[in-house]
């Protein structure tokens, strides 16, 4: 009590007299706290009076002090923000970033990993979406198939795979600070909202995000460091795969950038050493792609005043690793897939050209199937609406004859307009022409630095035009299997998997290069084919030496996965087989397998469904051959032994 009369004493002091009407020594009239009080929170003066006449409690002093409190904080909070925005005019220097960028997704997973350990007050939620793949870690085992006790075999059941993966956290829609590495980082983070044309007289309000990140100093340079850092930690964990992109939405593309790809899926690097083809056929085009590369050749290119491009044709029947090839060609180089699909209905030239212009410095675009795109030349176009012209001409004299004048009445005029707008819905149609896509592949705009790849399954029916040396330079024949490649897939098919963290690593590290005077190719682990040239021994980055095979064409069983130099071939999955019975089996396999028949895709197909028993693969083979034989002569689709 003795406490509370010298606050109010002190409050009083401060705000003088309990009395609306008491004056000061002056003569002055003096407002009391309770007068000021009931002046500025309405209803103030009942609830005083009542609890002072109720509970004898005078809670002016009380209140009083709450609002002295509130009003400083305000009046701090104010002055803070003028001081802050002060020091971040002159003294702070920031980076903003976009969601259209992929650095923002860098940085956003960046910030989750950090957000992982430190306290925070306000957190976003997300559920990351996984790939099959990175569901895959050291500790997965494979299940055995279980039974149960009434002998009901219990299938995998992933129903709650969604409620079993882990959110991440990242920081919410607002401001934080944070350090790292000793420097001091505002981050702010806000969505904008974007007026979007979405065309056809149609618009929407988008959301985009900005991150932005300041740090004090009138230099940027720690937060390049910091976005350094998220773009490795972010390429840490995607190590050893390959991101495939596609191009964005219609109305994402317009925008441009690098907005325009979005990425569809991220694979690991397919290892050379899988697909089987001839070794010098893919030495060439290692060679090839690898000088194509090399930044000096870009100069080079220059100097001569040659567009500095380079296109791959990759022909052959289907599955036969034309696909195969462009992933492992993407792995070993470093490179995103780009893949375009011509017969998209709502890709326009102008897109294709705008997509072709906002691809990464370096970069494989895959053109797939380009016989099937249903490329025509403009003339043929034209003589299409000649014809077409023709049929609408002869039509309308015909109607004169027996209608004599035309005339231009209601019905005929609705019927022009009709047919004008059945015109351009197919011109619409038509997407993208032959002369449309020569332009954009070599166009004078068009992007220089991508490895462009076209397959195909027909490559009579391309018109020659698309693949004139300058759009394609270098022309790869895949083939049906033959013996040599039937015995290596085989061998491949039941050799045993390496550790998780061993395959990455096997995948992944580069041997260092082979210099032969002729060749510097950035080698794989046991992956690469060896030049053909190379009488010297390749000198690795660990210091040591291997010899290299001189006849360029490695045996079927070389380029298998090594551990402390043992060829590890299973004891386990392929059901108790040793490494000299698996190369016995897979040479009287590959005998029972007429040469050149099968697609590497149809004999994989066969393998995978007797995956884990080659002795099995081996006895049924021949029934199967049987069957595929009829099914090929009959040109029916349905086989009897799969
Ligand atoms: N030469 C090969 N070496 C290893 N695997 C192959 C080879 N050819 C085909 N395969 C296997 O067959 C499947 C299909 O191969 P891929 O998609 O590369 O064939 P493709 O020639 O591109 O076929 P398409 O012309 O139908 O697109 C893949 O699973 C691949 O692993």
């Amino acid at each position: 009590m003795r406490q509370n009369n010298a606050f109010s004493s002190l409050l009083t002091n401060v705000l003088p007299s309990d009395s609306a009407n008491s004056s000061s020594p002056t003569g002055t009239p003096q407002i009391s706290p309770t007068a000021l009080l009931e002046t500025f929170i309405p209803g103030y003066g009942p609830i005083h009076r009542l609890i002072l006449s109720t509970l004898n409690i005078d809670i002016t002093v009380v209140v009083s002090l709450v609002t002295v409190i509130w009003l400083s904080a305000r009046i701090f909070r104010s002055g803070w923000a003028v001081i802050w925005s002060l020091l971040s005019s002159y003294f702070m220097a920031e980076i903003s970033v976009s969601s259209t960028d992929e650095i923002h997704s860098h940085l956003i997973a960046f910030l989750a990993h950090q957000y992982k350990v430190k306290p925070a007050r306000r957190l976003m939620a997300e559920t990351p979406s996984k790939s099959a793949w990175e569901l895959d870690s050291e500790d997965t085992e494979t299940p055995e198939t279980k039974v149960d006790s009434e002998g009901n075999i219990k299938w995998l059941n992933f129903s709650n795979q969604e409620a079993k993966s882990q959110p991440r956290f990242t920081p919410a829609i607002g401001s934080h600070n944070f350090w790292h590495r000793g420097t001091y980082f505002q981050l702010r983070r806000k969505e904008v909202a974007m007026f979007d044309d979405l065309g056809g007289g149609s618009a929407a309000f988008k959301d985009k995000e900005v991150l932005t990140l300041s740090c004090f100093g009138r230099s940027t340079e720690p937060i390049k460091t910091l976005i350094q850092h998220a773009k490795a930690h972010f390429h840490l964990g995607h190590n050893a795969k390959t991101i495939i992109k596609r191009p964005a939405a219609k109305d994402m593309r317009r925008f441009g950038g690098r907005g325009s790809w979005v990425k569809i899926a991220e694979r690991p690097c397919r290892p050379m050493k899988t697909v089987v083809l001839d070794e010098d056929r893919k030495m060439e085009v290692l060679a090839d792609i690898n000088e194509y590369l090399n930044p000096a050749t870009a100069r080079w290119y220059a100097n001569r005043g040659i567009p500095y491009r380079r296109g791959y044709l990759f022909y052959g029947p289907p599955g036969t690793g034309k696909t195969s090839l462009t992933f492992a060609l993407a792995g070993v180089f470093g490179l995103d897939i780009h893949v375009v699909s011509l017969l998209e209905p709502t890709l326009t030239e102008e897109e294709l050209g705008m997509l072709f212009t906002n691809l990464p410095a370096r970069c494989i675009v895959l053109l797939e199937d380009i016989d099937t795109a249903g490329l025509v030349r403009n003339n043929e176009i034209e003589e299409e609406d000649e014809t077409e012209k023709g049929r609408r001409g002869k039509g309308k004299s015909g109607k004169d004859n027996h209608g004599g004048d035309e005339g231009l009445n209601v019905a005929n005029l609705t019927k022009a307009l009709k047919r004008a707008n059945e015109q351009s819905e197919e011109e619409k149609k038509k997407g993208i022409s032959l002369s449309g896509l020569l332009n954009i592949i070599d166009g004078v705009a068009s992007h220089e630095g991508r490895v462009l790849v076209m397959t195909t399954n027909r490559p009579e029916k391309l018109d020659e035009a698309l693949i004139r040396p300058g759009r394609v330079d270098h022309q790869v024949a895949f083939g049906n299997a033959t013996q040599t490649q039937i015995k290596e897939l085989f061998v491949r098919m039941y050799t045993n998997d390496l550790p998780r963290t061993k395959f990455l690593k096997a995948i992944s590290t580069p041997l260092g290069s082979v210099a032969n005077g002729k060749l510097a190719v950035i080698r794989e682990k046991e992956d690469l084919p060896t030049p053909p040239v190379t009488p010297t021994a390749v000198e690795h980055t660990n210091g040591h030496a291997s010899a290299p095979t001189t006849n360029g064409s490695p045996p079927a069983l070389d380029g298998h996965p090594k551990v402390n130099g043992a060829l590890v071939i299973g004891e386990k999955d392929n059901g108790e087989v040793g490494e000299d019975e698996l190369k016995t089996i897979a040479r009287d396999f590959s005998v029972k397998v007429p040469n050149d028949m099968f697609s590497p895709a149809e004999i994989q197909g066969f393998l995978l469904k007797r995956k884990k028993d080659p002795r099995k693969a081996l006895q049924e083979v021949g029934g199967w051959v049987e069957g595929m034989v009829e099914v090929k002569r009959k040109g029916t689709k349905l086989v009897r032994i799969q």
